[in-house]
């Protein structure tokens, strides 16, 4: 059984595959501090409380954090007795290649969404990935990963008005059912959610204007669900997307054996 680990900026979620089935996932708040006994523990309880007997031979390791991966690397060795393959190391292979500029460290959540973007939907895709950031990720034809845009997160943006003026409270996102707010709360979250569907229609309108081809955009991460009810935004979403992605680079790295 394979342990997807997909490390963001605000959760850890970690995966249990057996073959192509995904049967268990389970989610944390991201801690570089938490070590690998600590997970060790969360994860081992909540297998038995679901009745999950786990046979771990595998571990596949995505990380936005780089200080995370010391104890994730120790808790795999410690407690799986495997050497965990970390996308975005040199011996981690990928299934498309990567075209940015030279000395660029792309995010290695964006190149796992581009590998199980491409798989599920071929190339000339936009992956739009709701997370701590929300990235876009532009997928060729080919499927190589050629670029794309960081905007600041929905919940980044609510968070910096509170921090920044001092009349404005700490809102949780919703869609709202006007534009024009009628108190405060409204009226921010009227700002962040709606000046985000223009953002997100804006963006993937000029990726595709500047790619000079049509393209299908998926949408994925912790809020995509939020502008799934909106329509025309998107073609489709994946909420599991990364850990199908991690699937299939553990898959391409036993294939082609850098990985025993
Ligand atoms: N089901 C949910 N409902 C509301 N907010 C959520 C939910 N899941 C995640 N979030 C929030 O969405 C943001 C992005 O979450 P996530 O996709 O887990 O981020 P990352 O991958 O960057 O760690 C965070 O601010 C998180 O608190
Ligand atoms: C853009 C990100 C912060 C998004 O991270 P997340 O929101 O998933 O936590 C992450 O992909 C990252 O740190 N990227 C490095 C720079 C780049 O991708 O070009
Ligand atoms: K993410």
């Amino acid at each position: 059984m394979l342990l997807a680990v997909d490390c963001g900026n605000t959760n850890t979620v970690f995966a249990l595959w057996d073959g192509d089935q995904m049967i268990g996932h389970w989610r944390t708040s991201t801690e570089w501090q938490r070590t690998a006994d600590q997970y060790y523990v969360w994860l081992s309880t909540l297998m038995t409380l679901q009745g999950i007997k786990a046979q771990i031979t595998d571990v596949i390791i995505s990380s936005t954090v780089p200080r995370v991966v010391f104890n994730l690397r120790v808790l795999s060795d410690r407690y799986f007795k495997t050497r965990p393959l970390v996308v975005g190391k040199p011996e981690c292979a990928l299934p498309v290649d990567v075209r940015v500029d030279e000395g660029t460290t792309v995010g290695p959540d964006r190149l796992v969404n581009t590998v199980a973007g491409y798989h599920k939907y071929g190339g000339d895709l936009i992956v739009v990935d709701f997370g701590t950031a929300t990235t876009f990720d532009v997928v060729a034809k080919d499927g190589a990963y050629v670029g794309g845009v960081i905007a600041p997160g929905v919940n980044l943006s609510l968070e910096a008005l509170h921090h920044a003026a001092a009349a404005l409270p700490h809102v949780d996102i919703s869609k709202p059912q006007n534009v024009i707010g009628t108190n405060t709360v409204a009226c921010m979250q009227s700002g962040v959610f709606w000046g985000y569907v223009g953002l997100v229609r804006e963006i993937c309108d000029r990726i595709k204007a500047e790619s000079g081809v049509p393209m299908k955009v998926i949408s994925t991460g912790g809020l995509a669900p939020l502008f799934q009810q909106t329509a025309d935004l998107f073609d489709a979403y994946e909420d599991d997307l990364t850990m199908q992605g991690l699937r299939r680079i553990h898959e391409h790295n036993k294939d082609i054996g850098t990985h025993a």
